[in-house]
């Protein structure tokens, strides 16, 4: 699970600061989508990027621990870490997919989930798997195994996606956060693409945190908070009891 408590961040605004993340707490949990969602300059973005250790907070703690870890036996705050520390910990522990996917041109599907194999350190539970296997069999789970030898430019977005998504899982990270993953992609695929990250983080247990403005995927989200002004409005929710403005009027 990760879980911000109490995080604020702001930003130099002139001579004054911008207070992007206004004492926000919250928690996505291990095998559940945690969405985010509010309005365009809301702090969703900020928020990813305290919880990837991508920026240190002004106060506040980020909480992650392993799914199934006891009583918080094995919870870092990743706030309070080193920057050294900081990017092993992301490297390890946290698998993160951008809006866009963020491919190098020259290699192929599987050679960029290789190259996140290779790098840094993780610490995967199934280590006993040859890299290769683990990487053939990420490939298969997001439905590329087709195009495994095909390089980006011979890829349509949703499948750039996938390889994004397998890429950030071949770690098997404790947590998933996804920026807007729908964005570059029309509403099927978005849908397919929304699917997919429920369907690995109910598998594999990670705690997924994904940003997104558009409710159209909201069934694929197990929890949503919704941030108004680097504040959270409303408190996650489940899917049985959550009511989602205008989705019924979809439904109609
Ligand atoms: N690097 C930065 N420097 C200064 N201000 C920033 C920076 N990043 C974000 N902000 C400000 O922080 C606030 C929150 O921005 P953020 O990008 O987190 O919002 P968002 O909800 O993700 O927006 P969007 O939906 O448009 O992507 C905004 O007022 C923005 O202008």
């Amino acid at each position: 699970m990760i879980t911000l408590d109490d995080v604020t961040l702001t930003f130099p605004d002139g001579d004054r600061r911008t207070t992007a993340v206004d004492h926000v707490s919250l928690t996505a949990h291990a095998g559940e989508v945690t969405g985010i969602t509010g309005p365009s300059g809301s702090g969703k973005s900020s928020i990813l990027a305290v919880a990837a250790t991508l920026i240190r907070p002004d106060s506040g703690r980020v909480l992650i621990g392993r799914a199934g870890a006891g009583a918080g036996a094995d919870m870092v705050d990743a706030a309070a870490l080193s920057r050294d520390a900081a990017t092993a910990l992301r490297r390890e522990r946290i698998g993160i997919v951008f809006q866009q996917s963020n491919l190098l041109p020259s290699l192929t599907a599987r050679e960029q989930v290789l190259v996140m194999a290779h790098l840094g350190g993780g610490r995967s539970r199934r280590r006993t798997a040859p890299v290769r296997d683990r990487v053939d069999e990420l490939l298969d789970a997001v439905g590329l195994s087709a195009h495994a030898d095909k390089r980006p430019a011979q890829l349509s977005g949703g499948q750039r996606q996938r390889v994004a998504i397998a890429r950030a899982l071949v770690h098997e990270p404790d947590v998933l956060l996804v920026d807007e993953p729908t964005s570059a992609l029309d509403q099927e695929r978005g849908a397919a693409i929304m699917g997919l990250i429920a369907r690995l983080t109910h598998e594999r247990g990670t705690a997924t945190m994904l940003v997104t403005h558009d409710m159209v995927h909201r069934d694929a989200l197990d929890e949503l908070v919704t941030v108004v002004d680097g504040r959270v409005v409303a408190a996650p929710a489940t899917t049985a009891d959550a009511h989602v403005p205008g989705r019924s009027a979809t439904a109609a």
